[in-house]
């Protein structure tokens, strides 16, 4: 990035599209996960000492984004400094704002209305991208699927679906409710946020911390994915355990931007929108809350590509759990126990002697929500489409459809084999009961034969059969031990090392 961070956006603002995709390869980052980072976009506009001097360099404001309160222990504590043209509290009142009729949800708890739970195995084909002239971003075409808790009493998770046909341009978001993870299905994404760009593409996810000022533009025709919301916590590396120090999602592979300010924007009038207690509010302000010259601090937005995910799998028999695969983990207060974890099912080799190889069938006290991002996954070749997903809530049974069964239990041999390079499936998987919203249940996608997919599982269990064997064993052991009680009289014949008799 150039000393003045010009922005890729002032090149796709001139429509000059192949410039700017150009730009976007060449945005910077930090590396490291929960780092402390130093970002200068001008030289010199970081304090020299301390954190808000009587006057700052370049006569920039200092501004503190708390991530956790004051007094959290030090080893949990987020926050950064922005020093910024115009502090955040510039702007005019919020009011609330109702475009997304009231599609996004932040209370699944009392008095909420119009959700369900239900111990059916739920899957929807991919929701459509909206077509036509209407103009939909990143925030207008954003609805919960289902959630647990209350944002207003900092509890519990949302799952939304974003589709998008449109960049979000003069407007900003920020979310009070909690932190955003969000996954990219379709189309390649341009974050702007307060402390930088970056650039996201389907395979990769990013994180945007609870308060964070941020922007999505398409850098696609139309964008689709999937968010998880916390409402408490943060999302942190899994413990390794014996594994190690290393594996699954290495640190050094998460990236955060480094500083930027909005050139174009610096005159320009922004929309603010502000998400608290799952309502929305809007401000006008005359400036780009992408006004940060340099910040530092522990607490900024990040991505990570999930191809860098390092699998750890079994290498001599059994279908391991899911949890090895965890990228990122919001602990609740019991230990090992998630309020929500993301796990992806990433391209890798499946080596197991003797083992069925796909998932087993099971009921989970915990609740799963699975999107795919591409390719097929390996429990439902069909069915379970890129942009689709499903739901199997808390000791709903679920498992491999029936013509993976089939194929897995009848596989000859133990040859190693990869699973596809070209799959990405992952999971939302929660303590909490998922309570699912209007917009999901009434979806036209809602795929209401999705039970089906099991039906044809065949009881192969043929009592008169099994009775048969039962007896042609009892019948050999019978032998053997005619056999073996004569040799205990008579002798028996003295065995070589291969174990036959030697003449
Ligand atoms: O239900 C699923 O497909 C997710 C899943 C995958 C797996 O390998 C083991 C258990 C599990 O819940
Ligand atoms: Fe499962």
């Amino acid at each position: 990035m150039s000393f003045f961070a010009t922005t890729t956006r002032e090149e796709q603002a001139k429509g000059d599209m192949a410039t700017a995709a150009k730009s976007y390869e060449t945005l910077e980052y930090a590396s490291g996960f929960g780092n402390h980072i130093s970002s200068e976009a001008v030289k010199g506009s970081l304090p020299s000492k301390g954190n808000n001097p009587k006057k700052c360099p370049y006569g920039l404001y200092a501004e503190q984004v708390s991530g956790t309160a004051f007094t959290a222990p030090r080893a949990k504590n987020q926050r950064s400094w922005l020093y910024r043209m115009r502090p955040s509290v510039t702007h005019e009142p919020f009011h609330p704002v109702t475009f997304t009729n009231n599609k996004i949800i932040g209370n699944f708890g009392e008095g909420s209305n119009n959700l369900v739970t239900t111990p059916n195995q739920i899957r929807w084909l991919p929701f459509d991208v909206p077509k036509g002239d209407s103009k939909v971003d990143f925030i207008r075409g954003m609805f919960t699927m289902c959630g647990s808790g209350c944002s207003g009493s900092k509890s519990g998770f949302a799952i939304h679906i974003y589709l998008a046909n449109s960049s979000m341009d003069n407007t900003s978001f920020a979310n009070a409710d909690g932190d955003f993870l969000v996954v990219p299905q379709e189309g390649s994404l341009l974050v702007r946020t307060e402390f930088g760009c970056m650039k996201v593409k389907p395979g990769e996810i990013f994180v945007v911390q609870r308060g964070i000022r941020f922007s999505v533009d398409l850098l696609d025709d139309v964008a689709r994915g999937y968010i998880l919301e916390i409402f408490e916590g943060r999302f942190t590396l899994p413990d390794l355990g014996p594994i190690g120090a290393n594996g699954l999602a290495n640190p050094q592979d998460f990236k955060s931007p480094v500083a930027w300010f909005e050139r174009e924007g610096m005159q320009q009038s922004y929309e603010v929108i502000h998400k608290m207690d799952g309502s929305l509010f809007s401000a006008q302000q005359s400036f780009s809350p992408y006004n940060v010259v340099a910040w530092h601090g522990n607490y900024a937005p990040y991505k990570y590509d999930l191809d860098n995910f390092c699998p750890m799998n079994a290498v001599g028999y059994d279908h391991p759990d899911p949890s090895i695969f965890t990228v990122l983990t919001c602990q609740s207060q019991e230990p090992g126990v998630a309020v929500a974890d993301f796990v992806v099912f990433p391209p890798r080799w499946s080596v197991a002697e003797n083992t069925f190889r796909p998932p087993y069938y099971h009921r989970n006290c915990m609740s799963e929500f699975m999107g795919l991002i591409r390719g097929e996954y390996e429990a439902k070749k069909g069915g379970f489409l890129p942009g689709g997903s499903s739901l199997h809530l808390c000791m709903s049974p679920h498992g491999p459809d029936t013509t993976t069964f089939e194929n897995a239990s009848n596989v000859p041999g133990d040859e190693p084999h990869h699973i596809g390079r070209d799959t990405m499936a992952f999971m939302f998987e929660t303590h909490l009961f998922p309570k699912l919203t209007a917009a999901a249940m009434a979806a036209p996608t809602i795929d209401r034969d999705y039970y089906k997919c099991w039906l044809g599982l065949k009881q192969h269990f043929d009592l008169n059969e099994v009775e048969k064997t039962i007896l042609k064993l009892s019948d050999q052991q019978n032998q053997n031990h005619q056999r073996s009680s004569f040799q205990q009289a008579h002798g028996s014949p003295r065995m070589n090392g291969a174990g036959s008799p030697i003449k």
